[in-house]
């Protein structure tokens, strides 16, 4: 288990107070390892990609700068759990946002592990080929389902960003880099309010018309209900293959979860997540972290659906940023170890 923190310890000997008590156990422990036979409901992907944005979204919005030192080492400690993709900064103004204004020297200074993937976001020309100069190979587009949620964010309205977007994935591709599209607000919005599916369908079918080969659909303020998240994902899916599509959840009224397990049902196998919940966007007021990493691997272990991700080494990276930054994990499961 190598350099386990004292509450992860302490976790541990709850799991085994678990096992001697399966009354406990029967409910809870399972969940902390996968399940061994495939047990999980019909209808549930065998496998999910977990996308861990917690260094690029969880980060941006910290009120203190976070050292370029422990960015690097949260990554590389992220890096030895199994997530199979971690979404490193962003290639942004560090006018606009400064704590992703040491973007190079943290995808510099990581270490990339074969097989896992460290995309950077990219918001035009200009971010791209400082991201490219890096070292990055894989960028995401973000744009938007609401005019004034993409002004506020990147300065010019949904059409005029597509048109930056277009030049980013096209230059992207002449270089065989993927590009990842992102539609923030897709479940509501912090200026406009309620969204509907046919726009959140229209930015999502330009994004992935351009070449975008996954779309991710972010609940950016997290007020989606399992509701709405079926009728904005029925929507979307008339027009790109749940295979193409990704969720991205913010739990500020505690719907995250359920919102996930919704488009899980509904065939969707790719999830964002950050660890401890950390994150949110500057220019969504209000926001809270998104879903939990450890949440979401809590929750598909005791479905039966595969991650290749180990839950307490992402525990050990979640208790090393929260100190790095002095705060409280959001991760009720971290949380309901660590007081065990
Ligand atoms: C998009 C811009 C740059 C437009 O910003 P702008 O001010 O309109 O850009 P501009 O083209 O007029 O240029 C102004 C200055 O910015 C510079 N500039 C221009 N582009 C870049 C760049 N790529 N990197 C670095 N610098 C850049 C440019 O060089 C110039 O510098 P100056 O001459 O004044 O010194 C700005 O609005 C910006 O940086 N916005 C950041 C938005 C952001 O990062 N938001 C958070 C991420 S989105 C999110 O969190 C949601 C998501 C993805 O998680 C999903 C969800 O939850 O919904």
């Amino acid at each position: 288990m190598g350099n386990v923190p004292s509450a992860v310890k302490h976790c541990l000997s709850y799991q085994q107070l678990l096992r001697e008590h399966l009354w406990i156990g029967d409910s809870v422990a399972g969940a902390f390892e996968p399940a061994q036979e495939s047990s999980q409901p019909s209808g549930l992907p065998e496998y999910v990609k977990i996308v861990e944005v917690g260094p690029r979204d969880g980060l941006q919005n910290e009120k203190i700068i976070v050292p370029t030192d422990i960015k690097i080492e949260f990554i590389n400690q992220l890096s030895q759990t199994g997530l199979p993709v971690i979404e490193v900064t962003s290639f942004v103004s560090s006018r606009w946002i400064p704590q992703m204004a040491d973007h190079t020297e943290v995808m510099k200074g990581i270490r990339q592990y074969p097989g896992i993937r460290y995309p950077v976001l990219t918001p035009n020309l200009q971010g791209f080929h400082r991201a490219v100069a890096a070292g990055a190979t894989e960028i995401s587009v973000f744009g938007a389902a609401s005019e004034p949620f993409s002004k506020k964010n990147i300065n010019c309205a949904i059409e005029e960003s597509m048109e930056k977007f277009e030049e980013v994935v096209k230059s992207a591709r002449h270089m065989n880099i993927p590009t990842r599209g992102y539609v923030s607000c897709a479940l509501g919005c912090p200026y406009e309010g309620n969204i509907t599916p046919q726009k959140v369908t229209e930015v999502s079918k330009r994004l992935y018309g351009m070449g975008c080969y996954e779309i991710s659909l972010g609940d950016t303020i997290g007020v989606g209900t399992p509701g709405s998240m079926k009728r904005m994902l029925e929507s979307v899916m008339k027009e790109i293959p749940p295979r193409a599509l990704a969720v991205h959840c913010h739990d500020t009224y505690g719907q995250a979860l359920a919102n996930i397990l919704t488009a899980l049902q509904m065939g969707i196998n790719v999830v964002d997540s950050a660890v401890s919940g950390l994150g949110g966007c500057p220019y969504a007021k209000g926001a809270s972290g998104n879903v939990a990493t450890e949440d979401l691997i809590y929750m598909l272990n005791g479905l039966g659906v595969k991650t290749g991700v180990n839950l307490y080494k992402v525990m050990e990276a979640g208790d090393f940023i929260c100190k790095a930054v002095n705060k409280t994990t959001n991760s009720k499961v971290a949380q309901a170890s660590f007081n065990a």
